[in-house]
């Protein structure tokens, strides 16, 4: 069906791999039924195999689009967001309490909101679009704070809805490859631990690659994940080739017939030129295992940096192929807002968000959801 299924190897023993976790309902699936196509090791080092440690509760991190969003209880799920979002949330309802009481909608109250909607980060071109949309229809009028958040929240709730798409899995990949990339400290590895509990709560072999080896810390945290979820780690020491280890954990992964590898990558090497060189040799190298991968290139953003989220991105983009978002530490931030002006300038699809550090804090991403919680209103689910 594929090139690479077409050039597959003889198959060679696999390293055992732990068996999933069925208790724990999760919405993250295959598209389609994955074929046989095992390939064997071609470095001769074998990976670090973590023990097997069953999840403890269930996470809901991605979902083919057919499948429900989110399987905890509707108000369990929103109380979380909205208490993640809280501090952006209160910067945006305090701000439009002082503005819109007992006042009519005139140029000063639309040039305040104009302010405060730039300042909560939701980007120039949104604040031009929500005042520029309340004057049409509300301008001479006496409008209330509740009002101008559900207006808001509508604009908001537009914006995002394009780009609110779970993560495809295609069970066609025999693994699917994910590969992590973005700054130091944005949350690669912890999503990757998160995304990898997930799919093994779903019964699905999963392979991490410690890709950062840069970092010491960052490999030992990859493996401390993979002891968690019950998922092989391929590693090697400090310093050693990103772009080799990555091959071989992928020559790995498909020998032992595995649905999904999640690469790590280093977020800071000496400079930019640096990490650009590095992170595109991990590709060109992966392809010739699978000419197809990386199926998914996920950026990991921390919504606490604000609109340096946009630099992020345009950086990123340029060195690799970067085809989805998780937006973390939304908890921690007053600083939401940054999603909505990041979906309005670059149409990438938000996969996830981050609401904390806890093995459950990775969600999917709900645009009408996300819109109501972060201007204080119940979305009326
Ligand atoms: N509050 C909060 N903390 C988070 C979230 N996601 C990750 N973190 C924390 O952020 C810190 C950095 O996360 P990592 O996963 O190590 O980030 P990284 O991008 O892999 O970093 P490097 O390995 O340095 O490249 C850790 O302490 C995480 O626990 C989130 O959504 N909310």
């Amino acid at each position: 069906m594929f090139d690479w299924i077409k050039r597959k190897k003889p198959a060679a023993e696999a390293p055992a791999v732990v068996p999933p976790t069925p208790e724990i309902p999760v919405a993250v699936e295959l598209v389609s039924p994955p074929e046989q196509s095992p390939a064997p090791p071609e470095m001769a080092e074998e990976p670090v195999v973590a023990p097997i440690t069953a999840p403890k509760s269930a996470l809901v991190l991605d979902a083919v689009p057919t499948a429900p969003v989110e399987e905890a209880p509707q108000g369990n799920w929103l109380s979380r967001l909205r208490r993640g979002l809280s501090k952006s949330t209160t910067r945006l309802t305090d701000g439009i309490g002082g503005i819109f009481t007992k006042r009519k909608l005139d140029d000063e109250t639309l040039e305040e909101l104009e302010e405060l909607l730039i300042q909560a980060d939701l980007g120039p071109a949104m604040a031009a679009r929500v005042t520029g949309d309340l004057a049409k229809s509300r301008f001479g009028k006496e409008v209330s704070p509740d009002e101008v958040k559900r207006f808001l929240a509508d604009e908001i709730g537009k914006v995002l809805a394009p780009v609110a798409r779970p993560l495809v899995l295609d069970g066609n990949h025999k693994p699917h490859v994910v590969l992590v990339v973005g700054v130091n400290g944005t949350g690669k590895t912890t999503t990757i631990g998160k995304y990898a509990r997930e799919l093994r709560a779903a019964g699905k072999t999963v392979w991490l690659a410690a890709g950062d080896t840069f970092r010491a810390a960052a490999v030992s945290q990859l493996q401390i994940w993979g002891e968690r979820t019950g998922a092989p780690v391929v590693a090697k020491e400090t310093g050693a080739d990103a772009a080799g280890l990555a091959y071989e954990a992928l020559e790995k992964a498909r020998a032992a017939g595995a649905d999904v590898l999640l690469i790590d990558t280093a977020g800071r090497l000496q400079n930019k030129q640096g990490l650009m060189d590095e992170l595109r040799k991990i590709v060109r190298v992966i392809k010739k295992v699978d000419p197809t991968a990386p199926h998914t290139t996920l950026l990991t953003l921390d919504a606490t940096t604000g609109q340096n989220a946009h630099s992020q991105v345009e950086v990123f983009k340029e060195m690799v192929s970067v085809n989805g978002l998780i937006l973390t530490k939304l908890d921690g931030s007053a600083r939401g807002g940054v999603l909505v002006s990041l979906a309005q300038k670059f149409g990438l699809p938000v996969h996830a968000i981050g609401v904390g550090e806890g093995i459950d804090d990775l969600r999917p991403f709900d645009a009408q959801s996300f819109a109501a919680s972060l201007v204080g209103l119940d979305d009326g689910r």
